[in-house]
C-alpha cells in the first residue's frame, strides 16, 4: 500500500481549498487574456512545435481556455489526447479529432464519451498539465485526485505545467509520490525547471 502522510495530506487539502477560493475568483477577463497569451506563447515553445502527440487537459470555466490550443494542435495536423475519468484517481489518454468529441462528465469537465481512442502514455511526445497551485521548483497541487501522480511515471512524455500565473505558491507541501513537471507554461512565459 502507498503511505500517505497524514500531516502532508491535511496541509494540502487546507492550501487546496483556500487555492480554489483564489482560482475562482480570478477576473474573467485576466482568464481570457491569460489564455490567449499562454496560446501566443505556446506556439513558439520548441517541445509543442515538434510535438506529434500532445496530452492537454481541457480547461473548465475556472481554469486556462484550453481550446484555444486544442484547436490550434488539430489545425496543425497534431494528435491530440485529453483526459478521460475512469475512477477516482485513474484516467486514460484519448484521442479526439474535434471539440465536438467532448462532453461533460465528472465535475462537468469536458471528455471524450468513451475510450475507444485511448492512446498508451508512452507515445504522447508532450504533456500539458492543469494544477490548482504551483512552485517555481515545478511543484503542483491538483484537485486532489491523485491523478496525474498516478498517470505521470505511465509515459516518458515532457511534462509541462500549464496555469494563470496568479496560482504561484512559494511553498507546497510534498509528499513522496508527488511528481514534478519539468517546464512551466503562464501568461508570462514560459520557463524550464
Ligand atoms: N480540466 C481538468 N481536467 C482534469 C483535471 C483537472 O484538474 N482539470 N484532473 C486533475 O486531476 C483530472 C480530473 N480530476 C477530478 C478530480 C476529482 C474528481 C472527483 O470526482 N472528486 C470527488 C471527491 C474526491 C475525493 O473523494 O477526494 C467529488 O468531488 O465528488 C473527479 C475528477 C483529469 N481531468
Ligand atoms: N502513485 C500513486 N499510487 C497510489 N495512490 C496515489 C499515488 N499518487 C497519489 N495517490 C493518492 O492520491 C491522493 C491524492 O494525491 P494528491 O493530493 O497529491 O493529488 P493532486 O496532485 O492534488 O491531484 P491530481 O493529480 O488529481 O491533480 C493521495 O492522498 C494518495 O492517496
Amino acid at each position: 500500500m502507498l503511505q500517505v502522510d497524514p500531516i502532508i495530506r491535511q496541509e494540502k487539502k487546507e492550501l487546496r481549498k483556500e487555492l480554489i477560493e483564489r482560482l475562482k475568483s480570478l477576473d474573467g477577463a485576466y482568464r481570457k487574456e491569460a489564455s490567449e497569451k499562454m496560446l501566443n506563447e505556446i506556439i513558439t515553445q520548441k517541445d509543442y512545435l515538434l510535438a506529434g502527440t500532445i496530452f492537454i487537459y481541457v480547461g473548465t470555466e475556472i481554469e486556462v481556455d484550453t481550446s484555444l490550443i486544442i484547436k490550434d494542435a488539430l489545425a496543425k495536423g497534431k494528435k491530440v489526447v485529453v483526459p478521460k475519468t475512469i475512477e477516482l484517481g485513474h484516467m486514460e489518454a484519448c484521442e479526439i479529432d474535434s471539440m465536438e468529441d467532448l462532453h461533460p462528465g465528472r465535475h462537468g469537465i469536458l471528455e471524450p464519451e468513451n475510450t475507444l481512442y485511448r492512446l498508451e502514455p508512452d507515445k504522447i511526445d508532450v504533456a500539458f498539465i492543469p494544477c490548482v497551485a504551483y512552485t517555481g521548483e515545478g511543484y503542483r497541487l491538483g484537485y486532489g485526485g491523485g491523478f496525474y501522480d498516478r498517470f505521470l511515471p505511465r509515459g516518458k512524455f515532457k511534462r509541462i505545467l500549464l496555469a494563470f500565473g496568479a496560482m504561484e505558491v512559494k511553498k507546497l507541501p510534498v509528499d513522496h509520490f508527488d511528481e514534478k513537471v519539468q517546464g512551466i507554461l503562464t501568461e508570462k512565459g514560459y520557463v524550464e525547471v
